[in-house]
């Protein structure tokens, strides 16, 4: 999978969109932080008071023989570490004042932001996918946004209550700590960025692979009525690579980021021990050294190695999902108030990178094979058709003419060769680009229980009444309408005949505008002259038409006829091929019950 440009960004693009709302997200709560930070003034406090009373206690009590005071400060030293407690509850309580707007804040525009869609057209069983998976996101973004806050502003008042105390024992003791302090940080910080870029690349694979799935399990009939099934499990197997991959990447920087962590939490130690004999030479003394030692392993270190870890994890998750759920609808989405079709797309400018001549079919050297040992069922197989060309396409049973139609319609993948339409690869393009190129209509027609209307409508959901009467008139469809009861009378698919199933599909092919229609056999059930008015009707459209034919006079209609015969294929006027194929003449005698004949 290809993400996104959006997904493939860094975590700096994201905090330059994430830090203005951010702030004044924060500025509208300087009460809440006023506080939150006389809370927390209080952890300043507590951690000089540990490591500065193990001190005294060392040095003014214990070894200068007076225990009673030593025991004293040690007394000092614990009631700080007591009133821990009470300091955290407070902190607590104004830390809902922050998670609780936010939650809400970020809830309100992921539903807002569905609910946009959802009035743009897309399907509601998308939609509630899509607000299940923004809500559960606005749960992660105020967890992970707790535990940043909680740990941000933990460690910051901590690292100042210990690094207080350290100067406040003797500055020495901060030349030797500091160093490996602030070189783990920054190797940490460093991971920083990557590791954001990785977590929103999982996201992304997450979703496109979820969005698969559900588009998979709706367009199930389609999959299997077009034998498309393989292809789709193909496209979800490379989803799910795609998703073990970026889950590979984070569980790398994952590791680089620890390896950060055990730098950052563990150096300052050694090197305190290190350079033991160096401060005692400075005159540092046993109580100020074992307090340094209590200041690190008590107090800075623990709320690094917290602060580390909310920052890897939880911060990089807030920073993408708060982009997700706060950014500008991702690329593709229909604008809110635009109506689009369900499965729609603008039609890639001309000219763009990819685009090639304007035919409006085109075949290079295209092979197709279903196995990788199997015989090619078309091979190196040249076809070029003009924009507003009738082409027919002809041949046995089994010779691979739906193939040709499944290729061109982008839902099967040559093994080798390329096809164009509209001078654009069809290889790669999502669902939603190739339904705005072209229609393929199957042998058998799909029609849903809705109204007729809805039916009719289906491709072009912003068709006008007089754009629906005029495919109904086009086709021969108003005996069919005025029987189930005008436009918007429902339709019971079952109670249809084929024939007409498959007139309701042709008049919704009609109404679309894709600039290609494919037609798949799609009128077999038609008696030869509702055939031939459908035929006509959609070749009078504007637009290209090519039929699978199954009668000798659905060829004879079309400006061209492509004959498949095995791996060769001859293609010109119904008059050309009949001098020039064999087996075209043989189609037409066996057509017309006799002796081939031209026209
Ligand atoms: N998904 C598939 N996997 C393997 N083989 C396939 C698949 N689809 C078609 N084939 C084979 O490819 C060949 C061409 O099939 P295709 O359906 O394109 O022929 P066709 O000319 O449209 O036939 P018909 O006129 O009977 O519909 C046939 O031998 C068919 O069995």
């Amino acid at each position: 999978m290809k993400p996104a440009g959006r997904d493939t960004d860094d975590g700096a693009g994201a905090l330059r969109r994430v830090a203005p709302p951010a702030r004044r997200f924060l500025a509208r709560r300087t009460g809440v932080l006023a506080r939150l930070g006389l809370w927390s003034l209080a952890e300043t406090g507590q951690a000089f008071l540990v490591g500065y009373g193990v001190a005294q206690a060392v040095d003014r009590g214990f070894l200068a023989g007076d225990t009673r005071r030593g025991l004293l400060w040690l007394a000092v030293a614990l009631v700080a570490v007591l009133c821990g407690a009470p300091v955290i509850r407070g902190v607590f309580t104004q830390l809902a004042g922050l998670t609780e707007p936010l939650r809400d804040g970020l809830a309100r525009r992921a539903v807002d932001r569905s609910l946009a869609r959802a009035a743009a057209g897309g399907s509601a069983g998308a939609d509630r996918a899509a607000v299940s998976r923004l809500t559960n996101q606005v749960e992660i973004a105020r967890d992970s946004f707790a535990g940043l806050v909680l740990t941000l502003r933990s460690f910051v008042f901590t690292a100042a209550g210990a690094l207080l105390g350290l100067l406040s024992l003797d500055p020495a003791l901060l030349v030797v700590v500091l160093p490996p302090l602030t070189g783990g940080l920054a190797l940490f910080l460093a991971t920083l960025r990557p590791m954001a870029a990785a977590q929103r690349r999982a996201l992304a694979a997450d979703e496109a692979l979820g969005d698969h799935a559900g588009r998979s399990r709706a367009a199930l009939r389609d999959l299997t009525a077009f034998g498309t099934g393989p292809e789709a499990a193909r496209r979800g197997a490379e989803l799910v690579d795609e998703a073990a991959a970026a889950a590979r990447a984070l569980a790398g920087w994952a590791a680089v980021r620890t390896a950060a962590l055990g730098v950052a939490g563990h150096l300052p130690v050694l090197a305190l021990l290190l350079a033991v004999p160096w401060l005692r030479g400075r005159g540092v003394t046993a109580g100020a050294l074992l307090g340094a030692f209590t200041f690190l392993v008590q107090s800075l270190l623990p709320a690094l190695h917290t602060l580390m870890t909310a920052l890897g994890a939880a911060g990089s998750r807030l920073l993408v999902v708060l982009d997700r759920v706060n950014g500008p609808e991702p690329a593709g989405a229909p604008a809110p108030g635009r109506r689009a079709g369900p499965k729609t797309a603008p039609l890639p400018a001309p000219g763009a990178s990819d685009a090639g001549p304007a035919a409006a079919v085109e075949l290079r050297s295209v092979t197709l094979s279903y196995g990788a040992r199997a015989e090619p069922v078309l091979d190196s197989l040249d076809l070029c058709v003009a924009p507003g060309e009738h082409l027919a396409v002809v041949g046995p049973s089994g010779i691979g003419k739906s193939t040709l139609t499944r290729l061109v319609a982008g839902t099967l993948a040559p093994s080798a060769g390329e096809v164009r339409v509209a001078g654009l690869r069809v290889a790669g393009r999502t669902p939603a680009e190739l339904a705005a190129l072209r229609v393929l209509v199957p042998q058998e027609a799909y029609v849903f229980s809705g109204s007729v209307v809805d039916n009719l409508a289906y491709l072009r959901p912003d068709a006008d009444r007089a754009d629906v009467d005029a495919a109904v008139g086009a086709l021969g469809l108003r005996p069919l309408v005025e029987r189930l009861g005008g436009l918007d009378a429902p339709v019971r698919p079952a109670e249809l005949s084929p024939g007409e199933r498959q007139l309701l599909a042709l008049a919704r092919a009609h109404l679309s505008a894709a600039p290609l229609l494919l037609l798949d056999e799609a009128t077999c059930h038609l008696d030869p002259a509702s055939e031939a008015r459908a035929e006509e009707a959609l070749a009078r459209r504007p637009g290209t038409l090519l039929v699978v034919a199954h009668r000798l006079s659905s060829a004879v209609r079309a400006d061209r006829v492509l004959v498949l015969d095995g791996t060769e294929a001859v293609c010109g006027t119904h008059q050309e091929v009949l001098d020039r194929s064999p087996l075209y003449r043989d189609l037409t005698g066996h057509w017309n019950g006799g002796p081939a004949r031209g026209t």
